[in-house]
């Protein structure tokens, strides 16, 4: 379980509380400035001038070293730039130092996450000559490979086509599924109400709403934090919107 008691940022995010059961997928929604990655870099241990407490298996988080963190999550950005002409090989190996698992764990890893993000064709090739969605999925693919039970990822569908922001959000909803815990933020709620157990909704560095998405997702929310109001379009095969601004 995950617990946020009172977590804040002296300039950036008020003070928050909530708790999480490990196989959850939670969104994190907001304008932007919101204050969404402030959250999930303060979760990842990034950020300093943080007060609050936070725990994890009844641990405290704030005092992991960085070896230690790395055995309990895995952080996905809002931007990679890659300086390096590494291959994508290469990377998927770098991802996987000092995790505590044998050379065929890590190995297995490794190619369920070439798999999972169809990266065999690019696997010799130097990352920094991929086009910005090929560098996306390899980001994505080193923290499948660490393979950690907590996952927290910054708009990891930003600059996918239609089929790998689908393909990551089935990875993202399957890890929950499989015991899990997921945090991830999201620009469309169309995505967040299809995929997410529970939806963080932050306004002005504060939390405005926690729940479902039937419970955050509301009119009067959304006009709050986005100043739009939203036409849901719901069938059994998923969700659309017509967002307006108002
Ligand atoms: N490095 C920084 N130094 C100072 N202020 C920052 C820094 N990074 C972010 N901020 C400020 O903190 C607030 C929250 O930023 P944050 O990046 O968490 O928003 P966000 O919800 O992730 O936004 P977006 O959707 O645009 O990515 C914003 O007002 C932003 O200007």
């Amino acid at each position: 379980m995950l617990k946020l008691d009172n977590i804040a940022h002296s300039e950036r995010l008020k003070p928050l509380s909530f708790t999480a059961e490990a196989g959850q997928l939670i969104g994190v929604i907001g304008a932007n400035g919101a204050g969404k990655s402030t959250l999930l870099k303060i979760m990842a241990g990034l950020l300093n001038d943080v007060s609050g407490a936070a725990t994890w298996a009844d641990q405290d988080m704030t005092r992991w070293s960085a070896i230690e963190r790395r055995q309990y999550l895995a952080f996905i950005p809002q931007q990679t730039q890659f300086q390096e002409p590494a291959t994508v090989a290469d990377l998927l190996r770098t991802a996987q130092i000092n995790l505590r698992a044998g050379a065929k764990e890590l190995a297995q890893w490794r190619q369920l996450s070439i798999e999972q993000f169809e990266l065999e064709p690019l696997l010799e090739r130097a990352v920094t000559e991929l086009s910005g969605g090929e560098q996306r999925r390899v980001t994505l693919a080193c923290t499948h490979a660490m393979n950690r039970p907590l996952l927290i990822a910054d708009e990891p569908t930003a600059s996918l086509d239609l089929n790998y922001q689908l393909l990551t959000m089935d990875w993202l909803k399957t890890s929950s599924q499989q015991g899990k815990l997921v945090f991830v933020a999201l620009h469309d709620l169309a995505l967040a109400a299809q995929y997410c157990d529970q939806i963080l909704l932050l306004h002005h560095g504060a939390l405005l709403a926690h729940g479902t998405p039937n419970q955050v997702l509301t009119d009067a929310n959304l006009a709050t934090a986005y100043k739009v109001s939203v036409d849901w379009l719901c069938n059994p095969k998923g969700v659309a919107m017509l967002p307006r601004r108002l």
